[in-house]
């Protein structure tokens, strides 16, 4: 690498994007016992080949079933984890050359581990890390100040980790990941196991850090309202490959997806004659539901039943991002297996 390249422009790489994966993988070589005093070595491709760029001030959502290759992503982001191959690159930075250089710039939060020290107060690890990032004092006081406020933390700061709850210890360690002001925020599960109003604080913060300090966040969820309320868009990864980039709208249409007509008739009646490839799915009484491709206007197929059935009323629900994905995963494990 040369001085140039490993440069850190504030605005990323040499083309601009802010980070930047071309062909990345990671391969793991396991040795597994096979039976008495013999072992096998076998080699997992936990990341395949994966290109992808995300430019300053995006929010992206990280999506894919356990052992998919999320989280080693992220440590090779970090600098954790040096790829087998390819090229990555995190603000002109290559991670795991420089780890200590991107430190400075990059936040990290795993939901299910903290980086709190977790028999002293919230504040004390706070102090520390003031100390380990070498943040300047007005910057520290300021930063501080701002995430307590934003993070609801201020009857917490002398509360040890310990006691605090799992949505309290999140908050905590949002703010901590945040204290030094990085450009960029990597965040693994950052809601698993929070109640409800725990899982919508903990979003509020990340659209207002997006979009008012306009930080770059990458996030990995299997909470798909996560991604929902907050990812314009969405990767999806799958045995360590690259399935799907693109706006969260178009997960539907990539997973052919379809949206349901719900309608009330005056009385019970046969399954409606729907046009195809609209068709009933399933009738309850009076109530039928209708199947219709995600892509096409439901404006037609209401048409005709209003002319042809005593409707009473009737709904469109949308499909639900799970079972797109999950279709997803099917479809591709089927072409694996073809
Ligand atoms: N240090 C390691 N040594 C060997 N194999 C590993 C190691 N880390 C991860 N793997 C394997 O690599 C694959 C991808 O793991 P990874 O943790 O990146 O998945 P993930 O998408 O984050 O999954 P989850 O949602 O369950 O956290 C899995 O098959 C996993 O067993």
């Amino acid at each position: 690498m040369t001085g140039s390249e490993s440069g850190s422009s504030r605005e990323g790489g040499p083309e601009g994007a802010f980070i930047e994966l071309h062909g990345v993988e990671k391969v793991f070589e396991v040795r597994k016992k096979t039976g008495f005093m013999k072992r096998e070595r076998r080699r997992v491709r936990a990341v395949d080949s994966i290109s992808f760029r995300v430019e300053r001030g995006e929010m992206v959502g990280y999506i894919g079933p356990n052992g998919a290759g999320k989280s080693t992503t992220i440590k090779m982001l970090t600098g954790i984890l040096t790829p087998s191959a390819g090229r990555l690159r995190v603000a002109g930075i290559d991670p795991s050359r420089e780890r200590t250089r991107l430190a400075h710039r990059i936040g990290v939060v795993f939901g299910q581990r903290t980086t709190l020290w977790w028999d002293l107060p919230l504040l004390a690890s706070y102090r520390l890390m003031h100390r380990m990032y070498r943040i300047p004092d007005a910057r520290y006081r300021e930063n501080l100040a701002r995430l307590v406020d934003l993070l609801d933390l201020g009857d917490l700061l002398d509360v040890p980790v310990r006691q605090l709850s799992l949505g309290q210890r999140m908050r905590g360690d949002i703010a901590a990941a945040l204290l030094h002001d990085p450009e960029v925020l990597y965040l693994d599960e950052p809601t698993i196991g929070l109640d409800v109003v725990s899982k919508s604080k903990v979003r509020e913060f990340l659209r207002e850090l997006n979009t008012e300090r306009g930080t770059t966040v990458l996030l990995t969820t299997h909470d798909l309202q996560d991604i929902e309320q907050l990812c314009k868009r969405v990767m999806v990864i799958d045995h360590g490959r690259l399935m799907y980039d693109g706006p969260l709208a178009g997960l539907h249409e990539a997973g052919e997806s379809e949206r349901t007509l719900v309608v009330d008739l005056e009385r019970e009646l046969p399954p409606i004659e729907a046009p195809a490839p609209a068709r009933v799915v399933r009738v309850d009484g009076p109530r039928q539901w209708l199947a219709f491709p995600a892509g096409e206007s439901a404006a037609p197929l209401v048409a005709r039943i209003a002319a042809e059935y005593p409707l009473v009323d009737l709904s469109v629900r949308e499909p639900d991002i799970e079972a797109v994905i999950a279709k997803m995963y099917v479809e591709q494990a089927e072409r694996a297996i073809s």
